[in-house]
């Protein structure tokens, strides 16, 4: 007797177990479906075999063809411009698109209460980035806007900061919007990642027809102008930053400030004088040429040095400010920040900016590089002097141990003028200790011009003084609302419809030139009155023993009420003297 053994998947359905390979191949799954409808359906899938196979053949070369035409379209005929998140771009065009019309129509969009969502983590509503919408809009009671009481006001900012702004922005996949007649196509996607530090990467193409890419470049402008244009004369500051353990440093913009007067800066009018006009002849264009034509390289250091709460980073911000430059804080007391990361942030400096190290001696880059060292000690006129020393345990005293991480002094110096370091920049350290750090930090070429803050003496302590009590533009009147009318008459008498066609001097030009007079004549009344106040506040306040700081503070104590200020001076005096004895004592 011959026995033949079958199995259901070959001989059964007439297929060998290659040809069964092949359409398992070809179809995916086809093997277990093809077992399901002949054991439920009774339909045997062999019987259709050639059919089948003709599908599943049709099916393959159709997805390879649709995955050719479609890599050639987009290779081809389509440009496409990509933007990724850890670039300032992300920001930019995410804040264009979440203002764009089709953002309110269309049906899949992330919503929050941030702009870019991950780029800064306080980039938010709450920060200094995004203007306060309430600012100035207090109507005091008894204006003529219909004034409200303080309590009324607060409820009301109390309730609207409730409800922060929402902001839309495409959600992940493909988006189609019109630009300028043309349609583009916007594609946002999650990045994968393997790195278990990173929660979110993403991408976006942005797309359009043809390889003319200019309207994608027209985009791109347009969202980078009207994020800069939000930002107005703000002082945008960057520090550095890593998003991930692990990862690399990056400078991401943490927020945008309302510039500083330089005039608020209460430093020895010289000294300020001086340092701005060094940056403004740095900055020239002539000063570029004459150091390239020389081979120098162009670079400017300060060392702003002092004690605490001087106005250091004051000055610091307020020529940024001046000067419409950026500013870049960076930590070095930071661990995790190691010397490559320290040269990819130099050199990822624009060319024109202020780089920020505060507190340099902290950093623990004080130790010296070799044998031979110099002690910098400060001068009474404020310049850093420095002497050559031989031996390294003449400042074992302000020498730190070797650092396991973070930066050490050899790898600042080769960022701030190795031969790899970045040109244009203006480097600004402050230090509360200059006499700690090693002389090769201080030297021409690293540290060209250094400013001493002390304590405050006659002058800043009358000029600290007047900056408080003084009222500037924009301030609230305090009483009776003298101010403000003034203003309004400037307003109704400035519209030209209250001014006659052909009259040269009408009764409302006359009155707007009295109400100016009188407000000179009394501006320059409590000018001098705040004068006199001032002297008799700098007559109890001990010379040089304050910082502007801690005047400032005790001042903002007695905004409005500078008699108050002086009658209490002498006991502040005496109480601040004591609690700073009590923590030496303490500290000893
Ligand atoms: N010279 C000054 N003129 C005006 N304001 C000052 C001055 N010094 C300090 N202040 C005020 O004191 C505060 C602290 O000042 P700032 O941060 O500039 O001091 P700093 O010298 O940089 O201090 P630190 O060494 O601690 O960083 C600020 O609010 C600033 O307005």
């Amino acid at each position: 007797m011959n026995f033949t053994h079958t199995t259901p998947s070959s001989t059964s359905m007439g297929l060998s177990s290659s040809d069964s390979a092949m359409l398992e191949m070809l179809v995916p799954g086809y093997t277990f479906i093809s077992r399901i409808l002949l054991s439920y359906l009774h339909i045997d899938l062999t019987l259709y075999l050639q059919q089948l196979v003709v599908l599943a053949v049709l099916g393959a070369a159709l997805r390879y063809v649709s995955i050719y035409i479609t890599g050639f379209f987009k290779e081809y005929l389509v440009s496409t411009a990509e933007i990724r998140l850890d670039d300032e771009i992300f920001n930019y065009f995410m804040y264009w698109i979440s203002r764009q019309p089709h953002m309110k129509r269309t049906n899949r969009f992330v919503a929050g209460v941030k702009s870019n969502g991950y780029l800064s983590d306080s980039d938010d509503s709450d920060n200094d980035d995004n203007p306060d919408p309430t600012e100035g809009e207090w109507n005091e009671p008894g204006s003529t806007e219909g004034g409200e009481s303080f309590d009324e006001y607060w409820a009301k900012v109390i309730s609207r900061d409730k409800y922060k702004p929402l902001r839309f922005t495409p959600s992940q996949g493909r988006h189609i919007f019109w630009y300028k007649n043309r349609p583009l196509m916007l594609e946002r996607q999650k990045e994968h990642t393997t790195n278990r530090y990173v929660l979110i990467n993403e991408r976006l193409y942005l797309s359009c027809l043809g390889r003319d890419a200019s309207i994608l470049r027209d985009v791109l402008n347009e969202a980078q102008q009207a994020y800069v244009e939000r930002d107005g004369n703000r002082t945008i500051i960057y520090r550095g930053h890593r998003y991930y353990s692990g990862g690399s440093w990056n400078w991401t913009r943490c927020m945008a400030r309302s510039p500083r007067p330089l005039s608020t800066v209460v430093l020895d009018p010289e000294q300020k004088q001086a340092f701005l006009d060094d940056i403004k002849e740095y900055l020239h264009p002539r000063t570029r040429r004459w150091y390239s034509n020389r081979g120098i390289p162009y670079r400017r250091g300060y060392l702003l040095h002092g004690p605490p709460g001087t106005g250091k980073t004051s000055l610091c911000f307020a020529a940024a400010g001046l000067l419409g430059l950026k500013l870049y804080l960076l930590n070095l007391n930071s661990k995790a920040l190691d010397e490559d990361n320290l040269g990819s942030l130099f050199s990822d400096l624009p060319h024109r900016c202020i780089i920020l190290l505060e507190d340099v001696d902290t950093a623990g880059i004080t130790q010296s590089r070799g044998k031979t060292v110099a002690k910098a000690t400060t001068e009474a006129n404020g310049e850093v002097e420095i002497e050559e020393i031989d031996d390294v345990t003449a400042v074992d005293e302000v020498a730190k141990p070797d650092k396991a991480d973070g930066i050490s002094l050899s790898g600042l110096l080769n960022v701030i003028d190795g031969v790899a370091a970045s040109e244009g920049r203006i480097l600004v350290m402050t230090s509360n200790h200059p006499e700690k750090l090693d002389a090769a930090l201080l030297r021409p070429g690293r540290v060209d011009m250094s400013i001493a803050f002390g304590y405050a003496g006659e002058a800043a302590i009358k000029e600290l003084f007047t900056s408080i009590y003084i009222t500037m533009e924009g301030d609230s009147p305090r009483k009776n609302g003298s101010r403000r009318q003034n203003t309004e008459l400037v307003k109704n008498t400035n519209g030209s419809a209250l001014i006659p066609n052909g009259v040269k001097k009408s009764p409302s030009q006359e009155l707007l030139e009295q109400a100016e007079k009188e407000q000179q004549e009394s501006f320059d009344a409590l000018r001098s009155q705040i004068a006199v106040l001032a002297t008799q506040f700098a007559s109890v306040i001990p010379l040089n023993e304050f910082t502007a700081a801690e005047i400032q503070g005790y001042l903002l104590h007695h905004k409005n009420t500078p008699e108050k200020a002086i009658q209490g001076a002498e006991k502040w005096v005496q109480s601040v003297r004591e609690k700073k004895k009590s923590r030496e004592e303490k500290s000893v």
